[in-house]
């Protein structure tokens, strides 16, 4: 488990102070993956270079399973940074260093025995699904499989916290998939507590089990994916569950409405239409499925003069969420 409590970071530029991280407090337990998404200038960085102590916090702690991370010094300090294991965008891997070679570096620099390295090189490669291809240079290697070069190295001092960073932003949409596949299955595995930095909401949807919104160096948004996916109006719900830009072609009010799990497999649209006798027009609409649960989201417009409270609380009464995004227009 990873445990951040009011990280600050204050930089000073001259006579300024740059707050890059205003108070970021957040909790990963065990054997579970926690995505942090957040506009450029949001403090991704900072946060990164912060949890791997490679940056001094101004104030707050970084704890893993309860041992405090910020208060160690010097050789401390090195034993703590191997107890997160980082994965970056590329897999900055030596050029005139063989994979098996990539991989032993770690473990050469705390001068662990030959045998010794030679056994775990070979059981992480195999780990990641590069058996055989030990002896390969990075360039004869894909960009999918040089990324898991970078993971068995990552992993090499057996660490708690897997802290990933832009982990599949220049791999393609197959080799992501299988990126990220293998990302989740040593998380399980291994029982790592995963932190995932990202700008894909992709990769959000796809492995993550909680998220946080950052924003100038502020949480402004967290929870489960199932929770924050749930929440109507919320930032994380709109760019998980995104609609059309909104093209309305008539003077009724116009609804966004969520609906999720049960109340999803059931006709709950048809059913309020056929209720209050409306003719509702879908303007936009998804529907996905989301750690685990199906979710449909949906922009629909009323006709003139519909009760729109009534159907309002009558959705409500279902399970689904309401909100009016555009009122009645005369
Ligand atoms: N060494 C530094 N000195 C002064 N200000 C800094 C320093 N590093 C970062 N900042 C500032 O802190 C804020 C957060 O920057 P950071 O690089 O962490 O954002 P980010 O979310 O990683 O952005 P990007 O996605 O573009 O990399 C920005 O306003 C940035 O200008």
């Amino acid at each position: 488990m990873i445990t951040v409590t009011d990280l600050r970071k204050v930089y000073r530029q001259g006579n300024r102070e740059v707050v890059a991280l205003d108070g970021v407090s957040l909790s990963v337990p065990k054997g579970s993956i926690h995505g942090i998404v957040g506009h450029s200038g949001a403090g991704k960085s900072t946060l990164v270079r912060c949890l791997t102590l490679l940056d001094s916090p101004t104030s707050g702690s970084v704890s893993i399973n309860g041992a405090e991370l910020s208060a160690s010094r010097d050789a401390d300090l090195r034993t703590a940074r191997r107890r997160i294991g980082m994965i970056f965008q590329h897999a900055n891997l030596m050029d005139s260093r063989t994979a098996a070679d990539n991989v032993a570096h770690p473990l050469e620099i705390v001068k662990t025995p030959r045998a010794a390295i030679r056994s775990k090189v070979a059981e992480l490669l195999k780990l990641v699904g590069l058996e055989g291809f030990e002896n390969a240079y990075p360039s004869q290697l894909s960009g999918g499989q040089r990324q898991r070069v970078g993971i068995a190295r990552a992993l090499a001092s057996d660490p708690d916290v897997l802290l990933c960073d832009e982990p599949t932003s220049a791999l393609d949409p197959k080799t992501t998939d299988e990126i990220l596949t293998l990302i989740q299955d040593l998380t399980q595995r291994l029982q790592l507590t995963v932190l995932v930095i990202t700008h894909e909401m992709q990769v959000i949807k796809r492995i993550c089990d909680s998220v946080s919104l950052l924003e100038a160096g502020r949480i402004v948004e967290h929870g489960p994916l199932r929770t924050v996916a749930a929440d109507l109006g919320g930032r994380l719900s709109s760019t998980l569950l995104p609609l059309p830009p909104a093209e309305t072609n008539g003077s009724g009010t116009v609804l966004e409405i969520l609906y999720s799990g049960d109340s999803a497999s059931e006709p709950v649209l048809t059913g309020a239409a056929r209720t209050f006798g409306l003719d509702l027009n879908v303007l936009a609409g998804s529907v996905e499925s989301l750690a685990g649960t199906q979710f449909g989201h949906l922009r629909i417009q009323l006709p003139a003069g519909a009760d729109t409270a009534s159907l309002a609380r009558h959705l409500t009464g279902q399970g689904v969420a309401v909100r009016v995004v555009q009122e009645e227009t005369s």
